[in-house]
């Protein structure tokens, strides 16, 4: 059966990325993705929006929905304090168990728990079964019709605490206009615009960070 796109990425990282070195892992797959095929990662521009963000935030517990094959988690754990940990949930059986096996060639397998199913269903098991209190900083790059929902459910179940930096991916290209919309409307959510461009693409996307204010 023919590879899937993802796989080619996974082959082209094992091939080309030095082992346990994360920036030889994002350089691979941002020139792979903008020179062979296009693939939905954050990539190398909205990615230092990214990590100013997670810097800002410092965060002990960091929550991503939408692993993909593991580039944002990757991003993101590279810049985690020593006990610092990140949960990633991918709904995708295969793109989970592609993202494995990027993130061991990083070497922040350690750092980095990818847990398999739809966000709904495992944000209110984050407390009993992953041992979560409260998160510091969220990561949405999801499916974008989850970013509204998602939010919500995650203040409903009391992980957000004062001070938690979300931080949500293709606010203008493919767009999740009902988050934008809850989000800068809701009185404890203090928001910034990051414009940018689409991955890899001359097309115009942003990111938005939301600050939670308690
Ligand atoms: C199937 N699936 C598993 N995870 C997801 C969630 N991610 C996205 O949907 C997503 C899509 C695009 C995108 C797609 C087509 C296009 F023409 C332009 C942009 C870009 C992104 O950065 C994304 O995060 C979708
Ligand atoms: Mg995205």
């Amino acid at each position: 059966m023919d590879q899937s796109k993802e796989q080619r990425i996974l082959n082209s990282v094992s091939y080309n990325a030095v082992k346990g070195d994360p920036e030889s892992v994002l350089d691979c797959i941002d020139n792979y993705c903008s020179q062979k095929e296009w693939a939905m990662n954050v990539g190398d521009e909205k990615g230092v929006i990214l990590d100013k963000v997670v810097e800002e935030a410092d965060p002990t517990i960091a929550l991503e929905f939408g692993t993909y094959v593991g580039y944002s988690a990757i991003r993101i754990a590279r810049l985690l304090k020593p006990n610092a940990r990140l949960l990633t949930i991918e709904f995708n059986p295969e793109f989970a168990s592609i993202a494995r096996e990027i993130i061991e060639i990083a070497g922040l397998s350690e750092k980095i728990t990818i847990i398999e199913g739809h966000s709904q269903d495992i944000i209110p098991q984050l407390r009993e079964k992953y041992q979560v209190d409260k998160v510091d900083f969220v990561f949405l790059d999801h499916w974008k019709e989850r970013y509204c929902p998602d939010t919500i459910l995650l203040e409903e179940c009391g992980y957000l605490k004062k001070g938690s930096i979300l931080l949500a991916d293709n606010i203008v290209y493919p767009g999740a206009p009902d988050f934008v919309k809850y989000i800068r409307s809701h009185k404890s959510f203090d928001c910034t615009n990051y414009p940018s461009h689409l991955e890899y693409m001359k097309v115009e996307d942003a990111m938005e960070k939301a600050v939670y204010m308690g």
